[in-house]
């Protein structure tokens, strides 16, 4: 019955692939490669990527209303504007943290930035513990921490009703969910919605469907697996090519196919030579449920 299909798009190695991002107006997906410093946009029609390379470690990208994008960079919630190449730093956090960055992030339904830091890794999920925390840019240029004590800040996504706010901090191996405020963008009474078993490995990068269903990439784990938040139980596993599975959006014509980044780093040569994709683009079709388009930065 199923026809799932899974092709790599982009057949490059990021050392950490993250962030996929669809724009329907480029026809296009965004995504970041962290330590390789560069955010990407790939173009379904020519298939070519373009970059842009900036100073920092680039750990996600967001739409902007205005056009162009919003980056996280370092420490820093940044501007991007894809024309001129240029970044403009708008706020600076964790300045007490010289050796924190940011990690995932993602735009709320009424146009809020929200990322978290974590501590640099020393190899992948070796890093100083409790150093991160979460923040929300207001389109004010307001920032607002809601906790800190987090390992490596991930996931992230809003329930379709936008009542729930969906959380991963990786190295506690579970997807949280918390109230969620649409109105003043607060977060409160966090509980845990599922667990992951051990051969899922790491919980990273994930995002929602049209049903409501939470599709989480499993990093180490090779797969994004498909959660149902009433249940709290995983409804299905799509296997991938690589073990470094980063994060997912859905994109393409009516956000039926599904982009899953990956990474490279840390692989020993051996692991590597079996997997020569590992750090590349994929997009799985055939999966019958379809994603909604992401938000943009209302600031
Ligand atoms: O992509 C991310 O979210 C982090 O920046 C990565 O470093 C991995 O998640 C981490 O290595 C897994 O433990
Ligand atoms: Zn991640």
């Amino acid at each position: 019955m199923s026809s799932v299909k899974i092709e790599c798009i982009v057949n490059e190695n990021c050392k950490i692939g993250e962030s996929p991002v669809w724009e329907e107006k480029e026809s296009s997906l965004i995504y970041v490669d962290i330590s390789g410093k560069k955010i990407c946009r790939w173009n379904s029609f020519t298939k070519q990527v373009q970059s842009v390379s900036v100073d920092a470690p680039v750990s996600c990208v967001a739409l902007r209303k205005s056009g162009d994008y919003v980056i996280t960079l370092g420490t820093r919630f940044a501007a991007l504007k894809w024309k001129d190449q240029s970044v403009t730093t708008i706020v600076h956090v964790d300045k007490d943290k010289p050796n924190n960055r940011f990690n995932d992030g993602k735009v709320d339904p009424a146009g809020r930035f929200f990322a978290g830091t974590m501590a640099e890794e020393i190899r992948p999920a070796v890093l100083e513990r409790h150093q991160g925390a979460l923040y929300t840019l207001f389109p004010d240029h307001s920032v607002v921490k809601h906790f800190d004590q987090v390992d490596i800040s991930n996931g992230l996504d809003w329930s379709l009703d936008h009542k729930t706010f969906f959380y991963i901090d990786s190295l506690s191996y579970s997807v949280d969910a918390f109230d969620y405020d649409l109105q003043t963008g607060k977060i409160s009474n966090r509980r845990n919605m599922y667990k992951l078993e051990k051969e899922e490995s790491i919980p990273d990068g994930m995002c929602i469907d049209t049903e409501g269903k939470l599709w989480v990439a499993c990093y180490d784990g090779g797969r994004v697996i498909r959660l149902d938040p009433e249940t709290g139980k995983r409804i299905q596993t799509v296997k991938l090519p690589v073990d470094k599975t980063t994060s997912c959006c859905f994109g393409g014509k009516d956000y039926s196919e599904m982009y899953v980044t990956s990474a490279c780093q840390g692989m020993d040569d051996e692991l590597f030579s079996r997997q020569p994709r590992a750090g590349g683009i994929f997009k799985i079709t055939g999966l019958g449920v379809k994603g909604i388009p992401q938000h943009s930065f209302a600031g």
